[in-house]
């Protein structure tokens, strides 16, 4: 049996829901669907998400919400209309948006969370509704139910390891099964979502959950490309890849499939194809086990990502100093901040943080923090920074990679701040000025795929 995860895009108006429906409907195999919520039908359209999130924070601020309500309900009514689903059906799913603001929360932040939540909730309910009105034996399963159950991180949880267990006992289930993603149920029986474009991780917690032979992830492209599409145009599209080397990639910036939903599926040691809804006969992008793999070239992909930042210290003999690190490390831990990586060398250190966990208060006062702990000769938080990531299983046994990757950024005058080569050796990272990212991104591309 397949899990299958249809992204917002492809649920994003009447016409994209008939290509989902074609795609269910071809085959029996597959038998869980996890949907998103409405996403962009143009490059300025608002996705659902971002309308609920606006929903959520005039209703904490006791703004009308009528306008905002409206533009939510409008995106779900032109898709019903599409297929000429009655008012009665639909009006359970209004009365569920409207009266969110009528519940108890627990604090602001899952009150956001629910308000998101709802996004993919309807929408998984008007699918299951719509294929029910063409006979097929569709079932809308919430994840209350279902056992779907996550830490109580409202608005960034993490899977619980009793929801595999939880999740197997649906596999029996003969009628097909449609979820919705991003968000899962607390302990305490709150709702708690993903980060952003986390029901990649729903598809791939039900794929481990069931034991799914494949987890087709359909999106709207026709694979995973060797370069983000919007940098590079008409990139080289990848055929085959690891799951680490999906994993390193969209780490770093390849959005089409979110990292964190790697690890299930590593740890379930389940296949991944992402394939493209409005061409679901092309064969798309297969992610598979290291073992066995042969690679196709020496780089697989060339990621760029603009939300690090970095903090450098500098102190004589630190190399000789017990404890420094140590002492920082608390630092970190007191604010409550994850670090991402820390080059360091004889006398300096650098750290760079994913920086959408600071706010700028929190920043100076850590930083403040540091400089009265460990009284650093030189303390510079560096914002301009941008992570690039070449990766690629068959640069393990290449000599010369970093000479190919070096050069052409120096002949376009580009500086790079710090190299990182980690011990897999299947991925080396570059940090440069942000401005820098794009043309970095080509020049490497350029030397790699374009011959
Ligand atoms: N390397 C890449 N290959 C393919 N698409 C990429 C890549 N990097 C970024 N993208 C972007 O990811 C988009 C698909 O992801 P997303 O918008 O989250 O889709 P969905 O709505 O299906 O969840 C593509 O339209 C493309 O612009
Ligand atoms: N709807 C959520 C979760 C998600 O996965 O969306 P998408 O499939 O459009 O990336 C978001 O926008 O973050």
């Amino acid at each position: 049996m397949k899990v299958v995860k249809f992204g917002g895009s492809s649920l994003a108006n009447g016409e994209q829901f008939q290509k989902v429906i074609n795609i269910i409907r071809n085959d029996p195999t597959r038998k869980v669907i996890v949907t998103s919520a409405p996403g962009k039908r143009f490059q300025d359209d608002i996705k659902v998400t971002d309308l609920l999130i606006k929903y959520a924070q005039s209703t904490l601020k006791q703004i009308d919400c009528t306008e905002v309500i409206d533009q939510i309900w409008d995106r779900y009514q032109i898709i019903a209309n599409y297929f000429q689903i009655s008012q009665d059906l639909l009006q359970p799913l209004y009365q569920e948006l409207i009266n969110l603001p009528n519940h108890s929360y627990k604090d602001s932040d899952f009150l956001l969370a629910a308000f998101k939540a709802h996004g993919e909730k309807i929408n998984a309910q008007l699918l299951a509704l719509i294929l029910q009105q063409q006979q097929v034996p569709a079932q809308f399963l919430d994840p209350a139910t279902a056992g779907f159950m996550v830490s109580d991180n409202a608005n960034d949880a993490r899977v619980l390891s009793e929801t595999y267990q939880n999740l197997s006992k649906w596999r029996q289930t003969p009628q097909l099964l449609i979820v919705p993603g991003f968000y899962g149920i607390t302990k305490a029986g709150d709702i708690a979502t993903f980060s952003r474009g986390g029901s990649d991780i729903s598809g791939a917690i039900w794929a481990r959950g069931l034991q799914a032979e494949l987890y087709e992830n359909f999106t709207d492209v026709n694979a995973i490309y060797a370069a983000d599409p919007r940098i590079v145009p008409q990139p080289h599209p990848i055929k085959i890849m690891t799951y680490r080397e999906l994993r390193e990639l969209s780490y770093a910036g390849f959005s089409v499939f979110h990292d964190e939903a790697l690890l299930p599926a590593i740890e379930g040691q389940i296949l991944i194809n992402v394939k493209n809804t409005n061409h679901p006969d092309l064969p798309g992008t297969m992610i598979v086990p290291e073992k066995n793999f042969q690679p196709q070239g020496i780089v697989t992909g060339v990621a760029s990502s603009n939300h690090f930042a970095a903090l450098y210290l500098h102190r004589y003999l630190l190399n000789k100093e017990v404890g420094f690190t140590l002492k920082l490390l608390q630092v970190f831990y007191k604010f409550n901040i994850s670090y991402e990586h820390m080059p360091s060398g004889i006398d300096d250190l650098t750290v760079i943080f994913d920086k959408r966990q600071f706010t700028e208060s929190i920043r100076q006062q850590m930083c403040q923090e540091i400089q009265k702990v460990l009284q650093p000769d030189k303390l510079e938080w560096i914002d301009d920074y941008a992570i690039i990531m070449v990766v690629g299983e068959g640069m393990r046994n290449k000599i010369g990679v970093m000479k190919n990757i070096t050069v052409p950024l120096a002949n376009k005058h580009i500086a790079i701040h710090m190299i990182n080569q980690g011990a897999s050796r299947i991925s080396i990272m570059l940090g440069t000025k942000k401005a820098d990212a794009t043309a970095a991104v080509a020049q490497i591309y350029q030397q790699f795929f374009d011959e």
